[in-house]
């Protein structure tokens, strides 16, 4: 594993507060490396996630916003459970993910992947009865659920088949799945990709309104950076590690910037300076676009 630190949040460091019963989600000096599968590059390693803070509190909606294989979903991954870092640790609702016992993955989480885990087979009603199934939902609670998500997400009859359904109606049909069974602890992987904008804001408005319970808390990834403003709390994720976290405006008043573009750009610049002057294995910075983060998979 590289010993190469670039960065990370300064003043959560401590890692007697991974027992913070206040957090949905506690990481601590996470590290995940992935080892190429292939015989002729098995010595080169990739660290993804290098030695990342993160801290989500009950009731509120964190926004994690970062460019294209920044390590998102790695870390996504990691949180539900179903994939293991490499070394630090991680509390999702108190428990270790993927140990016995600790629910995660498990009904506590309602979680939206990236790539969309639907049987094509199953017409929408009959995914919303096996996803009920699996999370006790059930009879009238279960019908009344079903048409108040079919009508909220503009989604055909529940006859339809999904494998039918066009790639935004299965996103909005696995977004469904996520909020059925109403988890203290909802994940979602980029929910808003190829959703219109009005539907995006409805979408917005609700995951603002569970939250507001104090109790239910809200991972979200985008690489929208005006919908994430509307987060909570902003993880501004480059290169595997969190450049700043904090609520949008406190983010903009620490670093004295008018737009989440300038802290991005502002922060990206320091953490490429800091690294090459360690002379670590973590190359250029993208240069972020004007509202959206921009792709790190080539640098
Ligand atoms: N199973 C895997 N094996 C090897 N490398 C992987 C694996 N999954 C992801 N990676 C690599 O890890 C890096 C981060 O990928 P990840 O999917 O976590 O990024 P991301 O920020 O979620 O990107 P996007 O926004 O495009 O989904 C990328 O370089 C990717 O190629």
């Amino acid at each position: 594993m590289s010993t190469s630190r670039p960065g990370g949040v300064s003043d959560t460091n401590s890692l007697a507060a991974v027992d913070d019963t206040s957090a949905a989600v506690v990481v601590r000096k996470a590290y995940k490396e992935y080892r190429s599968k292939s015989l002729f590059r098995r010595a080169a390693g990739n660290m993804v996630i290098r030695g990342l803070d993160m801290t989500v509190r009950r009731g509120t909606i964190y926004g994690l916003l970062g460019a294209s294989g920044c390590g998102k979903t790695t870390l996504i991954r990691s949180i539900v459970g179903r994939d293991q870092l490499t070394s630090g640790v991680i509390r999702t609702l108190g428990g270790t993910p993927g140990a016995p016992g600790s629910g995660v993955p498990g009904p506590a989480v309602g979680y939206m992947p990236q790539e969309l885990s639907l049987y094509s087979g199953f017409s929408i009603g009959e995914t919303f009865r096996y996803f009920g199934w699996l999370t006790g939902v059930q009879n009238e609670e279960l019908a009344e659920r079903t048409s108040g998500l079919l009508e909220f997400l503009d989604l055909p009859p529940s006859h339809c088949m999904v494998g039918e359904l066009s790639g935004g109606q299965q996103r909005r049909v696995s977004f469904a799945v996520a909020l059925l069974h109403r988890p203290p602890l909802l994940i979602l992987d980029e929910p808003t990709v190829g959703v219109d904008s009005v539907l995006r804001q409805r979408l917005w408005d609700h995951l603002l309104d569970i939250s507001a319970d104090g109790r239910t808390a809200v991972i979200i990834t985008t690489h929208y950076i005006e919908e994430a403003r509307q987060a909570h709390t902003l993880g501004l994720m480059r290169q595997g590690v969190l450049l700043a976290e904090d609520a949008p405006d406190r983010i903009l008043e620490r670093h004295r910037c008018g737009s989440i573009e300038q802290v991005f750009l502002k922060l990206s610049r320091a953490q490429a300076g800091a690294t090459t002057h360690r002379e670590a294995d973590v190359t250029a910075p993208a240069v972020p676009a004007a509202g959206r983060v921009g792709d790190q998979r080539s640098e």
